[in-house]
């Protein structure tokens, strides 16, 4: 019997009154798998990582989990899951080591904690308190408590956040060996470098929908230098297109029929442009272009029109 998915996301909606967090989603990430899941603020990869992992519950769609269902079946899930969620509060009088002894132990695991503070570069700071601790050492702590067990499948919500570049490193690291050892990570950021450094696979959520889906290299290719985005959209409001043209990044910006075509340096550049349009309510879908060099005359000559 082929093995089941690590993660099998099926027609997931989430809504939160009239806001549509989750839209109907679906996707899978295979065993072994390194998957970055990436969007702008609020799209949605909070509210569907909760789902994952049960904290909170499908408006309709399913989710499961090695096969077993994120529901019904969630402390099965969580026995074989290691996660660090946004806003991971530490207990102010508690030690590092303090921390992760603690999670050893509800596991009924063997690791030795100081060997995961060290991994994580906080064995300097294993006996301090961790009320007294920086955001990045919090978040350094919090992945050192998600490691423990050697979990099947490890997710991490927004991981870099405030990690120093020493710490980033250090997390790209801890991917790989983890990644080496068989687990599946699934991971969410806003920033594409972040997760083009260590994903095989990578989602992009806009707006609670899959705008793509597929392997690293390849999007790197089309997110690369030299393309030009397509973006269709249901309007053009007033100052959207001044806006991207003042885009860091954006080398032109030009409306034509349905479609806005950005001319971007940078797979950074195309992200902060589609969470732009995306933040004006007119996304509707994007693809990508070879730049020609028509595109790089009409850019030149019809960089004055709106
Ligand atoms: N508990 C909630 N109640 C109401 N709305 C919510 C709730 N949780 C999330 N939302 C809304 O759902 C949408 C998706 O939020 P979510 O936190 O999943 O996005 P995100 O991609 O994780 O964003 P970020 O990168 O900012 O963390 C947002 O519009 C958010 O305001």
């Amino acid at each position: 019997m082929p093995s089941q998915p690590a993660i099998s996301v099926d027609s997931l909606t989430k809504r939160f009154g009239d806001v549509h967090a989750v839209d109907d989603l679906s996707f899978e990430v295979e065993r072994g798998e390194v998957f970055g899941f990436l969007g702008p603020n609020g799209a949605g990869k909070s509210t569907t990582i909760n789902c994952l992992l049960d904290f909170t519950r499908p408006t309709s769609g399913s989710v499961s989990l090695f096969g077993l269902d994120a529901v019904g079946d969630s402390v099965a899930v969580r026995e074989r899951t290691g996660s660090l969620l946004e806003g991971y509060g530490v207990y102010p009088s508690l030690t590092a080591r303090e921390h992760v002894e603690h999670a050893v132990a509800v596991r009924d695991a063997s690791d030795d904690p100081d060997e995961l503070l060290e991994r994580v570069g906080l064995l300097a700071a294993a006996d301090r308190r961790a009320g007294d601790f920086s955001k990045g050492m919090s978040q350094r702590l919090a992945i050192a408590v998600a490691l423990v067990d050697a979990p099947d499948l490890l997710i991490l919500d927004e991981p870099s956040t405030g990690l120093d570049p020493n710490g980033a490193r250090r997390l790209q690291t801890i991917v790989h060996e983890e990644a080496d050892r068989g687990a599946t990570v699934f991971f969410s950021s806003h920033i594409l470098e972040q997760v083009e450094a260590v994903a095989d696979r990578v989602g992009i959520l806009l707006d609670g929908r899959l705008a793509t889906v597929g392997d690293v290299d390849d999007l790197r290719r089309e997110l690369g230098a030299g393309t030009t985005l397509r973006v269709r959209v249901s309007d053009v409001p007033d100052g959207l297109l001044v806006d991207l043209r003042s885009t860091p990044g954006v080398t032109d910006a030009v409306r034509e029929d349905g479609h806005l075509e950005v001319a971007c340096e940078d797979g950074r550049t195309k992200l902060d442009v589609l969470s732009r349009v995306d933040a004006a309510g007119v996304y509707e879908d994007f693809g990508l272009r070879e730049a020609s060099l028509g595109d790089v005359f009409s850019a030149y000559t019809e960089a004055g029109d709106a």
